[in-house]
């Protein structure tokens, strides 16, 4: 297996004539957390979104470098980018499941993708939904509204229909950031089980969390990349005064 799912090189996003994300380069491990941390506006969610070429949809956004997975670099103009985005899921940070029942909003996505067959889609739906702790919630009312479920159980919702499509990699923008204390810790609870399958990045605002579910800690400040390390020494000795600072709440 390959040890990155996903590099980043030399990644720059701009908006207009104004640079968001300057020069980035990262490595994400296949299999682990990678936390996006930093105070607002420093360019953590632009980043993330270029990872599966999100940013394409904004007005005046334009990205530059390179993005591989594997052999292949997906910020080309040839990539197919509605495959990319089976590839690399993206879940954001409000909940927002289709307005279609709960059994929808997991088959729409492998249906989309050409899996016809009711027998396999219904095996996807309870596997996907299994697998974000969702089912013996929803197993008794699969065709009810995905919208009838709690905040914690919609966001759980999202992440089974972005698992559903079979991605190797999960972008998470803050996914727990409007959701009560319990539906949070059901969120990272998830998030520690699905790093066995899957690369993740989040962003998030939250440095406990960050502390408690990544391996390694990327620390973004106006655009730069200042500091990116194993998790625990990030938060116990960063190399940087910057990432001190923030870390220990002097500013953001
Ligand atoms: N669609 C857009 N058009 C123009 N400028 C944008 C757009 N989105 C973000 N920006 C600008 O790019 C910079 C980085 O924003 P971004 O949202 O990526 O930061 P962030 O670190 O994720 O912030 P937050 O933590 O507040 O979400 C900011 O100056 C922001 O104003």
């Amino acid at each position: 297996m390959q040890q990155y799912g996903l590099s980043a090189k030399d990644l720059s996003v701009y908006y207009g004539p104004k640079q968001a994300v300057k020069n980035v380069s990262l490595d994400f491990a296949n299999k682990q957390v990678t936390a996006l941390i930093g105070p607002s506006g420093c360019g953590k969610s632009t980043f993330l979104r270029s990872l599966n070429r999100m940013n394409d949809l904004i007005d005046g956004a334009k990205v530059t470098g390179e993005i591989w997975i594997g052999e292949e670099n997906i910020n080309h103009p040839k990539t197919d980018v509605v495959s990319l985005r089976q590839r690399i899921g993206m879940v954001w940070q409000r909940p927002n499941p289709f307005h279609k029942s709960i059994y929808e909003n997991i088959a729409f996505g492998p249906r989309y993708h050409g899996v016809k067959n009711k027998k396999q889609l219904d095996e996807i739906v309870e596997q996907s939904l299994r697998k974000a702790a969702l089912w013996e919630e929803t197993k008794d009312r699969l065709h009810k509204s995905g919208l009838s479920l709690s905040g914690g159980q919609q966001q759980r919702l999202c992440i089974a229909r972005s698992i559903a499509v079979k991605p190797s990699i999960i972008l998470m923008d803050e996914p727990a950031s409007a959701l009560d204390p319990v539906s949070t810790a059901k969120i990272e609870e998830l998030i520690t089980e699905l790093k066995q399958e899957y690369c993740i990045i989040i962003v998030t605002h939250n440095m406990h969390q960050a502390a408690r579910i990544s391996e390694k800690t990327a620390f973004f400040l106006m655009g730069d990349l200042i500091e990116y390390d194993e998790t625990d020494k990030m938060f116990t000795d960063p190399e940087k005064k910057e990432t001190s600072d923030y870390i220990s709440g002097r500013f953001g």
